[in-house]
């Protein structure tokens, strides 16, 4: 039985990771058929840079589909079957003083992080809002896949503010580190293992790792991580095919003093936010920051070679590659259309998942997907430690949502200073200010 073509709508088409989305569905067109694929951003000049590549794509590699790239709401939305939303409100120069700002105070600069995550979480709330009320204006049957971060303050926003709507927040940095561990256990694919897994967004441990046979691959892991981090025996050696950016190379090898703190467990590489801030802020650059890296590179590199493509109009000799790390993507909307029951790691309602924690908090777990959507997976009760670690974060990100929607400075302030991230009120205060500053064309404003 042949599958049902799909439309699909990419609303930020003007992200750096909207060409490796692309070519990665193209690559599954076989699982994944697709009829009509669209482009929404709010940056027209920016959007059409990487149209005009896509075009050319298309019509070397899959010339039935239609292609638009538009930045009228009704034209996007209408007739689609997935959105799959990667929006950055405020672009990279908003994400630059979301990491040097903090960093003039002495506390980490991160992108989703900490107070750099708040004041993101901030921006992005509004703009993921407006995504969702235009898809159910012109196409109410379509489901829109989030990937715009602060995926923990938006899925928080999007549970509170429209818990009716067809939504499912993801994040591949679990994708990206079992990437990993099947390196390190020299087995082909992620997919050869089967994980337990819970934790806010960007907030996780793995608890329990085995291959298709059932046999406990945590051990094995956890003796490897607590040595190496997620750093692999190929990178280790020097043998690694492709290099990994410093900033990244040293996030993965910072994971072994994260795990160093629960043996039981294999941590999500974001916990050294929170568990080593100190060490985070002495190996930052408060004039050179993570954006300021991407800027230079992924940002630079994909418009580069987007607009070189247009030029000569063709992607024969394209240096664009399909995002390996997207291809769960494909996997969720491929459960969503045709039901296949893919089991993966989704953020949704807790609702019981784990269950000495609060009800509605968005948790990170394995869920089951199908038509009807995410289907989270038990994972028991957690621990002392991480439930005090999780009670005190989730309690930041609904504190941002309350302070977003109640337009409370109070409330925002709280947030800040109950980070783990943050040294004191006083220096939360300060922060907030400025951020305030900078802010105003894209919070609401706060009395
Ligand atoms: N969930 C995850 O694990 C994960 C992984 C990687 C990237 N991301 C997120 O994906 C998003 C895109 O990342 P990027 O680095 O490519 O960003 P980018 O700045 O290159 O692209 C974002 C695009 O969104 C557009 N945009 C901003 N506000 C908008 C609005 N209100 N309406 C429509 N379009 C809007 C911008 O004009 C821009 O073209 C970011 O939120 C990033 O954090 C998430
Ligand atoms: O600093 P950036 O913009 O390069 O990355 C920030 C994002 O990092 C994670 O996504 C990674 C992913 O984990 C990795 O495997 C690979 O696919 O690159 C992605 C982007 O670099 C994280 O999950 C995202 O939420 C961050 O935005
Ligand atoms: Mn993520």
């Amino acid at each position: 039985m042949s599958l049902k073509e799909q439309s699909i709508l990419v609303a930020g088409g003007g992200s750096t990771f909207t060409p490796g989305i692309v070519l990665m569905l193209l690559e599954n067109l076989d699982k994944f058929p697709i009829r009509q694929l669209k482009f929404y951003d709010n940056d027209k000049e920016r959007q059409q840079q990487i149209a005009d590549a896509t075009e050319v794509i298309l019509k070397e590699r899959a010339p039935h589909i239609k292609f638009v790239a538009t930045t009228d709401p009704e034209e996007a939305f209408s007739d689609i079957d997935f959105v799959m939303a990667h929006i950055r409100v405020g672009k990279y120069a908003m994400r630059e003083k979301d990491e040097k700002i903090p960093l003039k105070y002495g506390v980490i600069g991160q992108e989703t992080c900490g107070p750099g995550g708040i004041a993101y979480g901030m921006r992005s709330i509004g703009g993921v809002l407006e995504l969702i009320d235009y898809m159910e204006q012109y196409s109410p049957e379509a489901w829109m896949l989030n990937y715009s971060n602060p995926a923990a303050i938006v899925a928080e926003a999007t549970r509170k503010l429209r818990p009716n709507s067809k939504i499912i927040n993801i994040c591949d940095m679990p994708v990206g580190i079992e990437n990993r561990m099947k390196d390190v256990l020299g087995l082909e694919s992620r997919k050869d293992m089967t994980v337990k897994y819970y934790g806010l967004n960007h907030f996780g441990w793995w608890t329990d790792i085995r291959d298709r046979d059932g046999k406990d691959l945590m051990p094995e892991l956890k003796e490897w991580v607590s040595k190496n981090g997620y750093i692999t025996p190929d990178e280790l050696n020097g043998a690694a095919e492709e290099e990994v950016e410093p900033s990244w190379f040293y996030t993965f090898g910072k994971a072994k003093e994260v795990q160093w703190l629960d043996p039981d467990t294999l941590p999500n590489t974001y916990l050294k936010y929170y568990f080593y801030p100190q060490d985070e802020v002495e190996h930052s650059d408060p004039e050179h920051t993570r954006a300021n890296e991407v800027m230079e590179h992924r940002e630079k590199n994909t418009f580069t070679e987007c607009n070189r493509i247009a030029n000569i109009q063709t992607a024969e000799d394209a240096k664009l590659e399909a995002d390996e790390h997207a291809t769960y993507i494909v996997d969720l909307a491929r459960a969503i259309a045709y039901n296949s029951k893919e089991r993966m790691l989704l953020i949704v309602p807790n609702k019981g998942a784990i269950v000495n924690f609060d009800e509605d908090a968005m948790v990170e777990v394995p869920c089951i997907v199908g038509s009807q959507g995410a289907e989270p997976l038990t994972q028991g009760e957690i621990p002392r430690f991480q439930k005090g670690l999780m009670e005190q974060q989730v309690a930041v990100e609904k504190l941002v949502v309350e302070a977003w929607t109640e337009g409370s400075y109070q409330k925002l302030w709280q947030a800040l200073f109950l980070s783990k991230t943050m040294p004191n009120a006083r220096v939360a205060k300060q922060i907030l200010d400025d951020l305030i500053e900078v802010n105003k064309e894209y919070w609401p404003e706060l009395t």
